[in-house]
């Protein structure tokens, strides 16, 4: 499959087969996502693998953020909730921020952001599927969420990857025509 064609099947996956994923296709991901662009090979990323033990304590987070969030919604607690219980691995993504350098601390967030793309569509390619989440469930503007991963000040959670193989087909999506979204000057 050509980049482009990979680039073009990549889907946000937001249902799971109950299947653990190998550490070694782990592994990829995690590689494959070190060698996103970034800026004078700062590197600003670091990975948190959330699974198992460490993951129950995440949905533990999780529930009280929801319920907080929606006091008079328990439905809506219990489906984002079952979202979670049923998605076999989460990696948390921070960036460094570079004390006294909004610029540099604003490019490793970007850096950052291409390193999930790159384990996304690494994803994509071993087969299993993968959505970024900031909002909810992926708690990345929780505070609890640091503190969960007693990751130090310098860094911020940049998004959850949720990840798991795929149950069923995911529905596509479609963009608009690029010409809609460019200038030429
Ligand atoms: C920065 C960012 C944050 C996102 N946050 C969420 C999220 O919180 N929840 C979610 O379900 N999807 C989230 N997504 C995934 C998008 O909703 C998804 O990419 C979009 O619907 C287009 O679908 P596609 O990726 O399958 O083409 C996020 C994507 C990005 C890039």
């Amino acid at each position: 499959m050509s980049a482009t064609e990979l680039l073009k099947s990549r889907r946000a996956v937001r249902a799971y087969e109950p299947r653990e994923v190998e550490e070694e296709n782990i592994h990829k991901l995690l590689e494959a996502a070190t060698w996103a662009p970034n800026d004078r090979l700062r590197e600003p990323w670091h990975f948190y693998v959330v699974r198992g033990e460490a993951k129950a304590r995440f949905e533990a987070i999780a529930r009280t953020f929801l319920e907080e969030r929606f006091p008079t919604k328990p439905h809506l607690v219990k489906e984002s909730l079952h979202v979670l219980e049923s998605t076999p691995l989460v990696i948390v993504v921070t960036a460094d921020i570079v004390p006294g350098d909004e610029a540099s601390s604003e490019d490793n967030e970007y850096a950052a952001a291409c390193a999930i793309h790159s384990m996304w569509l690494t994803a994509q390619e071993l087969g299993l599927g993968a959505v970024w989440r900031t909002r909810g469930i992926g708690l990345a503007r929780d505070e609890r969420l640091h503190a969960f991963l007693g990751s130090p000040e310098n860094r911020k959670v940049i998004g959850s990857v949720f990840i798991g193989y795929p149950a069923g087909d995911t529905p596509p999506t479609s963009r608009k025509p690029y010409q809609e979204k460019s200038t030429w000057l």
